[in-house]
């Protein structure tokens, strides 16, 4: 199952520059794991924004769920999560 996932984040101004850099070394780590294994299928950067819009490929929402809520920077993100299906007129077989 494909999702569209636009993900934003909101850090506090405030908040502590060491441990935010731990959770970026570990979302990065977590992000490269997923994308290995074909589930974080694509990311790209929104021009101008601490933003991402991310295609992932899972078998259930619940994992979807699981997976992002996991994610270290979670709890700075605003997530909307869009369900995708195959483009009639598309040359990848593999969009499902
Ligand atoms: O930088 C972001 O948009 C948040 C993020 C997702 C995967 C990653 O490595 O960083």
């Amino acid at each position: 199952m494909l999702f569209k996932v636009e993900m934003d984040v909101r850090v506090p101004l405030d908040y502590d520059p060491a441990r935010f850099e731990a959770l970026k070394a570990a979302e990065k780590a977590r992000f490269q794991e997923l994308q290995r294994a074909g589930t974080w299928r694509h990311i790209w950067r929104v021009v101008g924004q601490y933003s991402n819009v991310s295609i992932f490929d899972v078998e259930s929402n619940a994992q979807l769920h699981d997976l992002l809520t996991g994610l270290p920077l979670y709890p700075f993100m605003e997530v909307k999560v869009t369900a995708l299906c195959r483009h009639p007129s598309s040359l990848h077989d593999d969009d499902r």
